[in-house]
């Protein structure tokens, strides 16, 4: 038996690479599908080897998170490919991507693609956005030219000695983005980046790629969302300058809707808190409330 991560899935196969330094074709078949747990990309598992480079896994190893849009295990960070125009910047999408990773421990990290598409204006305009994310605090990526080597080498920086995922919206720039740092790619990742095979505009597949003493993995992008599944109550939590304020709510447990002496209200009204936030809370906040009960769990 050998222990291995596992890099990329495509079609019931999972591409391992073992501790022996090798890459191996697996099949899930162990008992843990009984469990209902599917592989995912980042998970580190103990397969056995059945014939040359192939083999099944016996087992999945604890995880440390998972995502489930885009399906991806044991990552440290995010970085969140978010188009400045084309399609239309959103702070919703923006916001609900931004809670999915507070909620799974990832650090997020926001990448404007498309800044060479914005005029003075809209740039001006974004700008603010970004300082308040920035405010948060986030770390905002926002290229004075798109894919300018100031840019890449920031976000270079940001990969090393961590497991990153490439996430965004259907046609933010995931592919684009990691073909500007390709040279790096091409270098180190070998029979694993040939082995990669992109549709036109459309990434089909989960690869993790070792860039830059990190390894980062590129997903499909996505065009619908998952609701949460928690309770309304939690949902502060995963805001953090909410939780930063919160602190100085009046009441312990404030949601910050109807309570008296809320500071979070406070600093919506001061502008230290970006209305967008809070109003993309507001609104989700109801949404979870109001959701009917799952009776199938
Ligand atoms: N002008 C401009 N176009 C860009 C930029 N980034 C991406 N594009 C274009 O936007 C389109 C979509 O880019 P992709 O990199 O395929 O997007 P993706 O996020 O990987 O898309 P999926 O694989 O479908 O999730 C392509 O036509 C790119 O050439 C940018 O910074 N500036
Ligand atoms: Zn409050």
């Amino acid at each position: 038996m050998l222990k291995g991560k596992i890099y990329q899935s495509l079609a019931g196969f999972y591409d391992v690479h073992a501790e022996d330094g090798k890459l191996y074709r697996t099949r899930a078949r162990g008992n843990f599908r009984k469990r209902k747990i599917t592989p995912l990309v980042g998970d580190d598992v103990e397969f056995q080897i059945e014939d040359g480079d192939k083999g099944y896994i016996l087992s999945v190893l604890p995880r440390k998170n998972a995502l489930v849009r885009p399906p991806i295990a044991n990552i440290d960070q995010a970085i969140v490919a978010t188009a400045a125009t084309q399609p239309e910047f959103s702070t919703n999408l923006l916001d609900r991507q931004l809670i999915a990773l507070e909620m799974s421990g990832i650090q997020p990290v926001i990448y404007f693609t498309k800044t060479d598409l914005l005029t003075a204006q809209q740039r001006e305009k974004l700008a603010t956005v970004v300082a308040g994310y920035r405010a948060i605090p986030y770390d905002v990526i926002f290229p004075e030219q798109a894919f300018s080597s100031d840019a890449l080498t920031e976000l270079r920086k940001l990969f090393s000695n961590k497991e990153n995922v490439i996430m965004g919206q259907t046609g933010a720039g995931k592919s684009t983005l990691l073909n500007h740092l390709a040279p790096d790619l091409n270098l180190e990742t070998g029979k694993i980046s040939t082995a990669l095979n992109r549709g036109k505009h459309t990434t089909r597949r989960v690869a993790l790629l070792n860039v830059n003493d990190g390894l980062i993995a590129d997903t499909p992008g996505f065009s619908s969302y998952d609701t949460f599944d928690i309770d309304f109550r939690a949902l502060t939590n995963y805001f953090p300058e909410f939780k930063r304020a919160g602190v100085k709510c009046r009441f312990r447990g404030c949601m910050h809707v109807n309570e008296p002496d809320c500071e979070v209200k406070l600093e919506v009204q001061q502008n230290k808190i970006m209305k967008s936030r809070y109003e993309n809370y507001l609104q989700l906040y109801t949404d979870i409330k109001n959701r009917k009960p799952n009776y199938k769990k």
